[in-house]
C-alpha cells in the first residue's frame, strides 16, 4: 500500500522517554477563560479554539516546561520517518491528559458540536496519555509528514480504563509573534504534495488549540522553520472509544 511509505511523525523511542510525570502547573485562572467556540479552518479536517489557554498561563507553562529534560531529536531519521529537528519531552501521563480534557472546557466544547460523533470519528472519551512537549529554536522545523492513528488506553478520572484509538492530532501553541517567535506556522497541504500554491498556513497564536484529523484522512503537513524566538507546543491526540 502506497500510504505505508508516507513519512510519519514517529513516537520517540522508549529509552529516550521520561517516566515520572512532572508537576504540571495548575490551570490558573480557572479555565475556560472565554466561551470556547470551534472555528473551522478546513472543513472536517482542521479546527481551532482560540484563547484556550490565556497568555499568562502560556507564559507560566513555558517557564515550567523549560525546566524539563528536553532532548534534541537526532538529525537523521529512519527511512519513512519525517525529518524532525526540535527539542522534545515525552511522558505517559493519563492524569494530565484527563485534566486537559475535563478541567479546561475542551470536552464540553467538542461534544457541543452538532455532528460530534461523525466529525470526531466516534464517541470521544478523552486525550492520549502520551503527552509531548516541543520546543523549536531558530533553524528548527518538522518536515512534511502524516500523523498516524494509534491504539491507546484512556484512563478516566474515576480510574476506568477504556480501549481507544486516536482520531485527531491536538496541538496547543504556547508562544507566537507576541512572544517574539517568528515563523513556525503549521502548514497543511490538501493534495499530498508540498506545493506553495496549495499551502494552508496556520500562524501561531499564543494559547490557541488546533485539532486536525489524522490517520487515513490526515493532510500532509509540516511545522515550518522557526526564524526567531522559540515555538513551544503541547501535543496529544483526541481519542474515541474503540
Ligand atoms: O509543530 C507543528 O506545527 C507540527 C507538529 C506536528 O506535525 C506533529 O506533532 O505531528
Ligand atoms: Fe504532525
Amino acid at each position: 500500500m502506497a500510504k505505508d511509505k508516507r513519512p510519519k511523525s514517529k513516537p520517540a523511542t522508549l529509552p529516550l522517554a521520561a517516566t515520572t510525570p512532572p508537576s504540571w502547573p495548575v490551570f490558573k485562572p480557572a479555565l475556560p477563560v472565554v466561551d470556547l467556540e470551534l472555528e473551522t479552518l478546513v472543513s472536517e479536517k482542521v479546527v481551532v479554539l482560540r484563547s484556550f489557554f490565556p497568555q499568562k498561563l502560556c507564559r507560566d507553562y513555558v517557564a515550567f516546561l523549560r525546566t524539563l529534560p528536553l532532548l534534541t531529536t537526532p538529525g537523521k531519521p529512519k527511512r519513512g520517518d519525517a525529518v524532525r529537528v526540535n527539542d522534545r519531552f515525552q511522558i505517559q501521563d493519563h492524569r494530565f491528559a484527563d485534566r486537559l480534557w475535563s478541567e479546561t472546557g475542551l470536552k464540553d466544547a467538542l461534544l457541543q458540536y452538532p455532528d460530534a460523533t461523525e466529525l470526531w470519528g466516534g464517541e470521544i472519551i478523552g486525550l492520549n496519555p502520551n503527552i509531548r512537549v516541543y520546543r523549536y529554536s531558530p533553524g528548527q522545523f518538522f518536515d512534511a509528514h502524516y500523523d498516524d492513528a494509534n491504539s491507546v488506553t484512556v484512563t478516566t478520572s474515576s480510574g476506568e480504563q477504556i480501549p481507544a484509538k486516536t482520531t485527531w492530532t491536538l496541538l496547543l501553541y504556547l508562544t507566537s509573534a507576541a512572544e517574539g517567535c517568528m515563523g513556525g506556522e503549521t502548514i497543511f497541504y490538501p493534495h499530498d504534495r508540498q506545493s506553495p500554491k496549495e499551502a494552508i498556513p496556520v500562524s501561531l497564536e499564543t494559547g490557541m488549540l488546533l485539532l486536525h484529523k489524522h490517520g487515513d484522512d490526515c493532510m500532509l503537513h509540516e511545522g515550518s522553520e522557526v526564524t526567531a524566538g522559540e515555538k513551544w507546543v503541547l501535543r496529544t491526540d483526541l481519542c474515541v472509544r474503540k
